[in-house]
């Protein structure tokens, strides 16, 4: 018989900071980041077809076709890895911007790997779903957990973590950063020195990839500099999307009617818990 769950959210993540301490001999990164979800995100519906394998998708997202979809890719490795014989289809509410740093693609493959886990009831525990998740994405991890973490390797080395949860006013420029490119740049910081909690604590830790990426796309830089004038604003990932912290939804509201023309904007609020674990009810302190 077919089963269902809809509009599960995808939510995304911002990091607090970020620092890249050196470069393996594969390319990829090594990270020391602060991740946290936002109440804001994709939302996906789920149905099974127990006697069609397909993974059938819709919308398309622009650019994207189907087989390199995140979600598409998730559903499969998922039936690789438990032999099921079962297919699904999906439908996608794409809220977040891509390429803008807020991990959406990632977010979304992680609520497919959850959702179609219990749909199918194959039922592998989350440690497993998470190493299955790190195949799809460096980023995919930190959502199939669900808690906020300190994040070291090429961010798949997750301890809890319990940062303060400010109303945030989120800026979106409007232009898309490829996380490759930003990667591959030679300009990039990539020695920073390994950080302890205290540091970020008392204020002393950043983005790396801020620099390079204010000096490349000139929205950027006009949203950062207009947001440091406010308060701690700060870039996600390797961009694009900015976010600042305020101490009350008003005061994020008052600065989102302020905003630099022609950029869009949100309020929104930090979780330590992700939103799609709280409506599935996941305990994931039992981890
Ligand atoms: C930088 C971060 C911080 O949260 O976020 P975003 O800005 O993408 O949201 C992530 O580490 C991004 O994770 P994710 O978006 O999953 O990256 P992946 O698909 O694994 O990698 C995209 C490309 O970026 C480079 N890459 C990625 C991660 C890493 N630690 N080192 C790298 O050098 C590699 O060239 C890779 O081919
Ligand atoms: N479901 C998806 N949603 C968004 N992007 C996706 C998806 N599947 C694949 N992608 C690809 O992944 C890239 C990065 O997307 P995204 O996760 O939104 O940004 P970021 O890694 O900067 O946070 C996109 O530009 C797109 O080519």
């Amino acid at each position: 018989m077919s089963r269902e769950l809809n509009h599960l959210p995808a939510p995304a993540k911002i990091n607090l900071f970020l620092h890249i301490t050196g470069r393996r001999a594969d390319g990829y990164h090594e990270l020391q980041t602060l991740f946290q979800f936002l109440d804001l995100g994709d939302r996906l519906s789920f149905r099974t077809t127990p006697k069609d394998s397909r993974i059938l998708l819709s919308p398309e997202l622009p650019g994207v076709p189907a087989e390199q979809n995140l979600i598409v890719r998730a559903a499969r490795l998922l039936q690789q890895a438990t032999g099921t014989r079962q297919g699904a289809v999906i439908q996608l509410q794409k809220r977040l911007p891509m390429g803008g740093g807020l991990g959406g693609g990632s977010s979304d493959a992680a609520t497919t790997l959850i959702a179609l886990n219990r749909l199918w009831d194959t039922e592998l525990p989350l440690p497993e779903l998470a190493a299955l998740a790190l195949q799809l994405g460096a980023d995919v991890p930190v959502f199939v957990r669900g808690f906020a973490a300190w994040a070291e390797g090429v961010g798949e080395k997750l301890q809890p973590a319990s940062p303060p949860t400010p109303w945030y006013l989120l800026l979106l420029p409007g232009c898309e950063v490829a996380t490759a490119a930003v990667f591959g740049h030679p300009d990039l910081t990539r020695n920073s020195p390994p950080v302890q909690w205290q540091d970020y604590a008392e204020g002393r830790c950043g983005n790396d990839c801020e620099a390079l990426v204010r000096r490349l796309y000139p929205e950027i830089e006009r949203g950062l500099s207009w947001l440091k004038g406010l308060g701690r604003g700060a870039m996600s990932g390797t961009g694009a999307s900015l976010f600042c912290p305020f101490e009350s939804e008003e005061e994020a509201q008052r600065a989102l009617e302020q905003r630099p023309e022609g950029m869009e904007g949100f309020v929104c609020r930090g979780h330590n818990r992700s939103p799609l674990h709280q409506h599935l009810q996941i305990q994931t302190e039992t981890l």
